[in-house]
């Protein structure tokens, strides 16, 4: 007899455009949601959004209530939930880069509240995704949350948001070519649950993106619309999957370790396309996709040494080392590399001088 069964869930609502910001009043109303949202932001996209946003609302006779954090934590995800119950509002809106959609979706799935996801930055591709990703002490947990009920991106404030941002979309994106080399290893050698059609869909992105390099330039609207849809793309691939695998293999481990140890250095975005050069030369050898992954970051601006991290060259040994330990997620990193292995692979991918 046939058991198996799934949910996708995924966004009702997707608007993407110069000037959609606004239209979340409308998007609201389109839901049928009632009562007053909570905005939850962090300082600049609340001056580039949110308050905007919530001017919109005090225009159409709804008072938001605003809550704006600083890090990605369990503490900021309780913050918010106490204020949504004080302030007593019905549904959440996420407004700013990945740390305030994350808090957003991980509060309104414990409030039992939809949410929708307001990007300022095209730097990260949880924007749709019904993961939640934050650490907590040595770990870093991908949680299951809430999926957006809808998404507003407004390329005009993504196009006008600092370059480095959308080039670590680019990356977070790019590395989706070793997330899911890692997700079949584990398949083949661990029998995890695989998608293909997740798997496949997360490479095609990953493909288009490439293939369309020289559309993203600084300045270029256009570039905020390729990555955006290549973002809300791979978030989808997560939704199918419902597992951050398509998208998160042992370059992911790498940068969340990175985040514990050299914390503000660089960007998620940046610090995933990096290990994924490292990752590629693990699963493939010296003749395998390195190269054209080294390449392909170089070519919208994105690091790919240890040095345009802004990270010294034993920092990126000792994450390389220890990062297999982050969460239980088999990739091609096994039960860890030691230390001349680090090294070697680093150097020979031109990661470390
Ligand atoms: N849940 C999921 O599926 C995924 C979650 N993530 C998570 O997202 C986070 C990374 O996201 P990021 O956006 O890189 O970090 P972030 O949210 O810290 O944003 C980076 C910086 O950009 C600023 N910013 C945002 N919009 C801006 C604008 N328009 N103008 C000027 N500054 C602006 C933010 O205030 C922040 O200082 C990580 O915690 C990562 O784990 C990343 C990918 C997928
Ligand atoms: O960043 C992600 C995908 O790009 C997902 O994050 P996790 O590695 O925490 O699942
Ligand atoms: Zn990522």
């Amino acid at each position: 007899m046939f058991e198996k069964s799934t949910w996708i869930r995924l966004p009702r609502n997707v608007v993407v455009g110069h000037g959609v910001r606004s239209e979340v009043v409308d998007v609201v109303d389109d839901l049928h949601l009632q009562g007053r949202p909570l905005f939850v932001t962090s300082p600049t996209p609340r001056e580039v959004a949110a308050d905007p946003i919530a001017a919109d609302f005090e225009a159409a006779g709804i008072e938001p209530a605003i809550v704006t954090i600083e890090k990605a934590t369990f503490d900021a995800v309780e913050r918010v939930i106490e204020v949504a119950e004080a302030e007593g509002v019905s549904y959440l809106v996420g407004i700013g880069g990945g740390k305030a959609i994350d808090i957003a979706k991980l509060a309104s799935h414990h409030l039992e509240m939809g949410f929708l996801s307001v990007p300022t930055a095209a730097s990260h591709d949880g924007i749709v995704s019904n993961r939640g990703s934050v650490p907590d002490g040595d770990s870093r947990h991908s949680v299951a949350a809430e999926p957006p009920l809808a998404v507003v991106a407004d390329t005009g404030i993504l196009a006008e948001a600092p370059w480095e941002l959308t080039t670590a979309g680019c990356a977070d994106i790019i590395s989706n070519y070793t997330a899911v080399m890692d997700w079949r290893l584990a398949q083949r050698l661990q029998d995890v649950e695989y998608s293909e059609y997740a798997a496949a869909l997360s490479e095609m992105t990953a493909e288009i993106l490439v293939d369309n390099a020289d559309l993203i330039r600084p300045g270029l609207e256009e570039s905020a619309w390729v990555v955006t849809k290549a973002l809300m793309s791979s978030g989808v691939a997560m939704s199918i999957a419902g597992s951050s695998r398509p998208a998160s293999g042992a370059e992911h481990l790498f940068s969340h370790q990175l985040d514990r140890l050299a914390p503000g250095a660089a960007l998620h975005g940046h610090q995933v396309g990096v290990g994924s050069i490292m990752t590629a030369y693990l699963h493939q050898g010296a003749d395998g996709i390195w190269r054209a992954i080294r390449d392909a970051l170089a070519s919208i601006d994105a690091p790919t040494t240890a040095a345009e991290l802004g990270i010294d060259d034993e920092t990126v040994i000792e994450a390389l080392t220890t990062c297999h330990e982050i969460r239980d997620r088999y990739t091609i990193l096994g039960s860890g590399m030691n230390e001349r292995a680090a090294r070697d692979v680093a150097t020979k991918t031109g990661v470390i001088d």
